[in-house]
């Protein structure tokens, strides 16, 4: 089994505006998250979140303690949050099975021990992709539904941005330390998430973007609201948004994306929103 783990330093603001195409994509973007047989981990010391892509195939991968976290098992000071977006899959929690497809979110508590992830359709292979927070209690782990999420719906067609919002993990659903994480589906035509935009320096930010056809392409948007900059993002990849980023992005077709979020709070709605214009 191969795991790997990439170390992403925190990156200043200023720097980031010196950066190039090039140097943006090495900083924020986690560009082959999914790999068949493999674990790929991004460890960020932005709130130092974990963005992990955990793609079985014929046979179960145990998530192993990177030495990023200096602990014996991953889980022993950090919750985690899991949302598949490949076939139908299998995660064992301390001998525990969670079937996990579609739309449902598994919330992993602190202090479990063992985490094993498993693909149930040889011929379509599940995708599990993973974001992880230091914890500071132990909660326990458990599967959110979509009947028990959240829902929301944002936007208009006439704008571009009409979306669904799924909340799975937010605290009218259940309690975590620090991660929030749901899904945004952009409905047909649409295809502006996030606009008007927002930062919020007290939490930061991860989009998993998919459901995006091949040899399409979102341009996802960050940098400080006066110095905005684009990443050209391809399905499955990833972006790190730190707080004082913007996040939002338009793609050339309709997409889904997982959010997730970590930092001082689990408020959702705790955004600095900026209004278009104040955009440069
Ligand atoms: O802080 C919240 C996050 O940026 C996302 O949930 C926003 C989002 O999914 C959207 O507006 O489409
Ligand atoms: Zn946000």
């Amino acid at each position: 089994m191969t795991m790997t783990t990439e170390i992403r330093q925190a990156v200043h603001p200023q720097m980031a505006c010196g950066l190039d195409s090039d140097g943006l994509r090495q900083h924020f973007l986690m560009e082959r998250l999914f790999a068949g047989g493999e674990i790929r981990l991004t460890y960020s010391h932005a709130d130092r979140l974990i963005i992990g892509g955990i793609a079985p195939e014929g046979t179960a991968l145990e998530l192993q303690a990177p030495k990023a976290v200096g602990q014996p098992t991953f889980f022993a000071r950090r919750e985690g949050g899991v949302i598949n977006i490949g076939g139908p899959g299998r995660v064992r929690l301390d001998g525990t099975d969670h079937d996990l497809h579609g739309q449902a979110a598994l919330y992993i508590g602190a202090t479990t021990a063992s985490a094993r992830f498993e693909s149930l359709d040889p011929a379509d292979p599940a995708l599990f992709y993973l974001l992880s927070a230091p914890a500071h209690s132990a909660l326990p782990s458990q599967l959110i539904g979509a009947d028990r999420a959240n829902r929301l719906e944002l936007g208009d067609a006439a704008t571009s941005n009409r979306r669904t919002i799924l909340q799975f993990l937010h605290p009218d659903v259940i309690e975590t330390c620090q991660l929030t994480m749901g899904v945004t589906r952009l409905h047909p035509g649409s295809v502006w998430n996030t606009m008007p935009t927002h930062t919020h320096d007290r939490r930061c930010e991860a989009y998993l973007y998919f459901d995006l056809p091949q040899d399409q392409r979102v341009f996802h948007l960050m940098g400080e609201p006066d110095q905005t900059r684009h990443i050209v993002v391809a399905n499955r990849q990833a972006v790190l948004s730190p707080g004082w980023s913007i996040h939002s992005g338009a793609g050339t077709s309709a997409y889904s994306f997982i959010w997730g979020m970590a930092g001082d709070n689990t408020d959702f709605t705790d955004m600095d929103h900026l209004r278009i214009e104040e955009l440069r």
